[in-house]
């Protein structure tokens, strides 16, 4: 018998699905892709905490259309790249909203190595289009992603170092859209000692007191500013 027990389905209920879907509304074919990785995550859950158990009930409003929510704001982007994109979010939600489009594809960045097999998984049960690179951002954003029309990340890291981690790509022309929490303010605050930004701030359409932080151009301010999201 396999020590793997399955979470149920049933943590999830149907109005959480119903409430993501109408704030972020999806074609039936991505609908049928998300619930396959919806079924898949709860599965590996049980072996690899992919999301906070707390969360599970809210799957569908708090990880999958707080992802989906990315697309309004990059409505032409289609090759993207997540960094740390851990249980998938919002790199594989993306990947399966983007499968039906021509060139689109998703770059999940992403070191640990047991969540990198459940990207791949994710990326093959849901039949989209994607790369998982199991590495350290630092080391694959200049060498490995090519030219990316949009960068994302979520809890990852506060702003400033995100901004040095993205800064190889929004120079050759990538949007960056980071979601972020209600301390989003102190860390514009921290981010500008170290870079001339320009951010737009979006409210989450998920509620709560997040924020997505869109930045168009990044400029070192100074020497100083942390290279690859090193620490200042
Ligand atoms: C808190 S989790 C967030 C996962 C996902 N983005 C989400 O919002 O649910 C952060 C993830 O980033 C990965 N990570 C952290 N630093 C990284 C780095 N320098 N390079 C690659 N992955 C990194 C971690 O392994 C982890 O899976």
């Amino acid at each position: 018998m396999s020590k793997v027990t399955r979470q149920s389905a049933s943590a999830i209920p149907p109005s959480d699905k119903a409430a993501a879907l109408a704030l972020t509304p999806v074609s039936r074919e991505t609908e049928a892709r998300l619930d396959r990785y919806v079924d898949l995550l709860l599965e590996w859950q049980a072996k690899t905490n992919l999301v906070a158990p707390s969360t599970l009930p809210d799957l569908w409003t708090r990880h999958i259309s707080d992802s989906l929510q990315l697309l309004a704001l990059a409505p032409n982007a289609k090759v993207w790249a997540d960094f740390g994109s851990g249980g998938g979010f919002p790199g594989v939600v993306l990947a399966c909203a983007l499968a039906g489009i021509s060139g689109a594809t998703v770059h999940l960045v992403e070191r640990n190595a047991k969540k990198g097999a459940f990207l791949r998984e994710a990326l093959r049960v849901t039949n989209s289009h994607g790369t998982v690179h199991l590495a350290d951002i630092g080391d694959t954003v200049d060498s490995s992603l090519g030219k990316v029309d949009c960068v994302t990340a979520r809890a990852l890291a506060p702003l400033h170092q995100l901004i040095g981690f993205a800064e190889p790509l929004v120079k050759q022309g990538a949007k960056a859209l980071f979601l972020k929490g209600q301390d989003v303010e102190l860390e514009l605050t921290e981010a500008t000692k170290y870079w001339n930004i320009s951010p737009r701030l979006h409210s989450s359409r998920t509620g709560g007191h997040g924020w997505i932080v869109e930045l168009d151009h990044i400029e070192r301010r100074n020497q100083s500013a942390p290279a690859h999201g090193a620490e200042a």
